[in-house]
């Protein structure tokens, strides 16, 4: 089975909480629920690679969104270390240029190759964040030409690095399979059901259109997180990607 086929319309969901205790919650009530947990920077830098190591053990898939941007020889150290932890999946900034992201590779292959129990973690480039659009780029960052085309660019430098596939919009996802092939795997956060909150996102689209672009997962954090019942606003996404399958 290829790489596309294996990860082809999967759920993560965003676990953006500020303790262990409030993720903990959470994950009870979606017990069953078929999902990968996403780890980011509020949960990391508060609960610590033991929350990590803690969703493992109860046998979720996890995808430890850190957003490595820094230079080789760091990245290389952080990327060996989250590989020790045993994670399914974790980024770093395209913005961060090959040379990094090549060096990201080679501390998950130096990892390893110390310890053969662990197995090989998906990595990926974060594009142009989701929360942003054209005025952030041309106006705000001064980066000439269209988001799309950034993306692409982004998403070109992360498969010349060898990686796995991209963090985009699901808006732009056509285009980056056009680019760099059906097997380059996109994350695609920017995930709104019809009538929920936009909030800080800018790139959006709903479950169903994401999946019909052809995402490989769609990452969902507030319209489950901060709905009144979150097990069945799972349901309901799960219930509208099963309409685009
Ligand atoms: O471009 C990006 C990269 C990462 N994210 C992360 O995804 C979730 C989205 O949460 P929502 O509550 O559904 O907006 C969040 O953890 C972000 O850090 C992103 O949104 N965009």
């Amino acid at each position: 089975m290829s790489l596309f086929e294996q990860t082809a319309g999967k759920l993560m969901v965003a676990l953006d909480y500020p303790s262990a205790e409030q993720a903990r919650q959470l994950i009870e009530r979606l017990e069953g629920i078929p999902c990968y947990m996403k780890v980011g920077m509020q949960l990391f830098y508060s609960a610590g690679p033991d929350f990590v190591k803690e969703l493992k053990s109860r046998g979720y898939s996890v995808f430890l969104d850190l957003k490595m941007h820094d230079i080789p020889n760091t990245v290389k150290g952080g990327a060996h270390s989250i590989t020790r932890l045993g994670v399914d999946m974790f980024n770093v900034h395209a913005a961060g240029g090959k040379k990094m992201m090549v060096a990201a590779k080679e501390g998950v292959l130096d990892a390893l190759q110390e310890d053969s129990s662990l197995t090989m973690p998906i990595v990926i480039g974060v594009t142009q964040l989701t929360s942003t659009n054209q005025e952030t780029l041309n106006e705000e960052i001064g980066i000439p030409g269209t988001v799309e085309q950034a993306v692409l660019s982004y998403a070109s430098v992360t498969k010349e690095a060898g990686l796995d596939g991209v963090v985009a919009s699901p808006l732009e996802v056509q285009a980056i399979k056009g680019r760099c092939g059906q097997n380059f795997v996109t994350v695609t956060p920017g995930i709104r059901p019809a009538g929920s909150e936009k909030g800080d996102q800018s790139r959006t689209l709903t479950p169903e259109e994401a999946i019909r672009q052809g995402t490989n997962y769609i990452v969902v954090g507030r319209p489950i997180t901060a709905a009144p019942d979150p097990r069945s606003a799972a349901e309901q996404i799960i219930e509208e990607m099963k309409k685009a399958w």
